[in-house]
């Protein structure tokens, strides 16, 4: 049996993970710089609200049961186009949330009557088998890029009844035929030419969206493109909500950026005021582009929003999220039940809900015959994310022992990007390989991931810092008790079942405030505690967290608030 103080796996690579840039920037923020707020056009009479093109057919996909009623549209709320840039989408391009959030919210938006649209790269690693009736679009896109064009083709296509462009482009660069998504030296580059086409594609098309939401530093550069070039060209209409996922990646780049799309005028955009990096005064960041050029800016929690601008948790955008502190906002992000939710989850053999709580049981009983734990009254205690430094793994790594130590069993499903960390965690891997209360899986499994939330007592979210999490969020629609660190958006969802000051049947889990082991093992073992010594209590805290709403409907609202703000602004 292993030991609380593992003897072997090495030094973690991950332990210094303090940000690698400064929390302050080093270039002071200037005393009465004025917000550069696109100066857009006075806003014209909106155009009649675009129905679906008629030659697109309708989903033939079939319809998945419905669990809960669909909101219904408002009719005295204006219709909006909305346009999504997006680099991820659930579950045809997924390297982590942000798919799932341009996936739920589209979705959402879609049902409240709007008119969504998604436009995205055509990778080569799509899963095809999500997308249906796909079709050449647009054949003849030229996206101007350094000195000459590129020829690309546009692609349309239903994924789960969202309405999808994916855009092709044809050259030697092979942008998006990689095998992955992010990890090549060329990512910033790759994803300006992303934004750059979608961009062209809008124009060259005749669309007009009230709205175009852009995720993330990868469609940063679409407010820019808009701001300076493409209302020049007559796109006066739309208005840009820009949605930061994740401060820690910003697309910090070189001046060769300008060349590539066309900007040019190094003098006019490395300015303090545009894209001008706070630290290096030689790169341009794309993200804090995103945020000087768009109508308004979300991060994914009103808490992040907060620790992003006022506690160093901004990466160095502290000072450009003050002067623009204005169009400024957290939302939580929402589940969507129709995916995540265990009452009709076609991932797992025994569906469950309040009514029928015991089934869970039957579902741990499959994961441990499919991960071939033993077969026993402990706790599974599951991880399920990213392997990045964001996500605590130090932590995590203490928290596999500290469930052996207290009788538990631990399942580990995640990746990492970076060769060092995987390599680290297959070592941990074959060191527990014959321990019948450890699983290790590392990779990228959907299906997998459904079974864990369904078959798991507890998920730990030991985050360093964590914009929003969505894992605590499907979580507790399983009935699976989260224990998380308090800490951006899950301090804004879970609540302590000992120490929070919220009424009882509204708490949800067990929280803890400082990043040590000390601090982890006081909320993980009274998980464990409660689990074992106050079945009751742990199953109520269960249901309050069935009972939980943290579907689309009002992150849905918040951000169509959102819409309309910058639309009449
Ligand atoms: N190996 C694996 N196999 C299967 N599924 C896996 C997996 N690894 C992760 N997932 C799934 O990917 C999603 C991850 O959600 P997170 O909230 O942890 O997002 P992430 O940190 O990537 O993104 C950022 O964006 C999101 C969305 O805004 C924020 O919630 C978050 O705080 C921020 O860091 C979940 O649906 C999870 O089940």
């Amino acid at each position: 049996m292993a030991t609380k103080q593992p003897t072997r796996g090495g030094q973690p690579p991950f332990q210094d993970t303090a940000p690698s840039r400064p929390t302050h920037a080093a270039t002071p923020e200037p005393p009465a710089a004025p917000p550069l707020e696109p100066a857009y056009p006075a806003i014209e009479p909106d155009p009649p609200f675009l129905i679906p093109e008629p030659e697109w057919p309708q989903s033939p996909e079939p319809p998945t049961p419905e669990v809960q009623a669909d909101p219904p549209a408002t009719p005295q709320e204006p219709k909006l186009f909305i346009v999504h840039l997006t680099p991820e989408l659930a579950p045809v391009a997924k390297v982590g949330g942000l798919a799932d959030v341009v996936f739920g919210l589209a979705h959402e938006l879609q049902l409240r009557g709007h008119h969504v649209e998604i436009l995205l790269p055509k990778y080569d690693c799509l899963r095809h088998d999500h997308i249906w009736d796909l079709h050449e679009a647009y054949s003849d896109l030229w996206v101007p890029w350094f000195n000459g064009t590129v020829h690309c083709t546009v692609y349309f296509g239903f994924v789960h009844g969202r309405r999808c462009f994916f855009i092709e482009p044809h050259s030697s660069d092979n942008f998006f035929n990689r095998g992955g998504i992010y990890g090549f030296d060329d990512d910033v580059l790759r994803f300006a030419f992303f934004s750059r086409a979608a961009m062209e594609f809008l124009w060259q098309s005749g669309k007009h969206p009230d709205i175009l939401h852009c995720h993330d530093w990868q469609t940063a550069l679409a407010p820019v493109f808009l701001y300076e070039i493409y209302q020049h060209l007559g796109m006066t209409h739309p208005r840009v909500c820009f949605t930061i996922h994740n401060f820690k990646h910003q697309g910090v780049t070189g001046p060769q950026l300008l060349s590539a799309t066309g900007l040019n005028r190094p003098e006019y955009y490395a300015h303090y005021d545009r894209m001008r990096d706070n630290f290096n005064p030689h790169a341009l960041n794309l993200m804090k582009a995103g945020v000087v050029y768009s109508n308004f800016v979300t991060t994914v929690s009103p808490r992040h929003a907060a620790e992003a601008k006022d506690q160093g948790q901004g990466f160095g955008l502290e000072p450009t999220l003050h002067i623009h502190h204005a169009k400024y906002g957290g939302v939580v992000n929402g589940v969507d039940y129709k995916v995540w939710n265990p009452e009709i989850d076609p991932y797992i053999p025994y569906r469950y809900g309040l009514d029928s709580l015991d089934d869970k049981y039957k579902n741990k009983r499959a994961l441990r015959d499919r991960l071939m734990l033993a077969d026993s009254d402990k706790p599974i205690i599951a991880f399920i994310g990213r392997l990045d430094p964001q996500k605590g793994l130090e932590l995590l790594r203490h928290a596999l022992f500290y469930t052996l130590h207290r009788r538990g069993q631990f399942v580990l499903l995640g990746a990492s990007a970076n060769g060092q960390i995987n390599h680290y965690f297959w070592g941990l891997k074959h060191q527990l390989d014959d321990n019948p209360d450890i699983h290790i899986e590392i990779g990228f499994n959907e299906e997998l991931s459904h079974l864990i939330y369904a078959g798991a007592d507890i998920i730990l979210v030991p985050s360093r810092f964590e914009p929003c999490g969505l894992t605590q969020l499907i979580a507790l629609r399983y009935g699976t008790v989260p224990v998380v660190r308090e800490v951006g958006g899950l301090a804004d969802t879970v609540f302590d079942r000992d120490y929070s000051d919220r009424p009882e049947d509204e708490r949800n889990g067990y929280v803890f405030k400082d990043y040590d082991y000390s601090g982890l093992e006081s909320a993980l073992g009274r998980a464990i505690s409660c689990y074992y010594r106050h079945p009751v209590e742990f199953r109520e805290l269960m249901r309050n967290g069935i009972r939980c709403d943290f579907s689309w409907n009002h992150p849905g609202r918040d951000y169509l608030n959102i819409y309309h703000y910058i639309r009449d602004k």
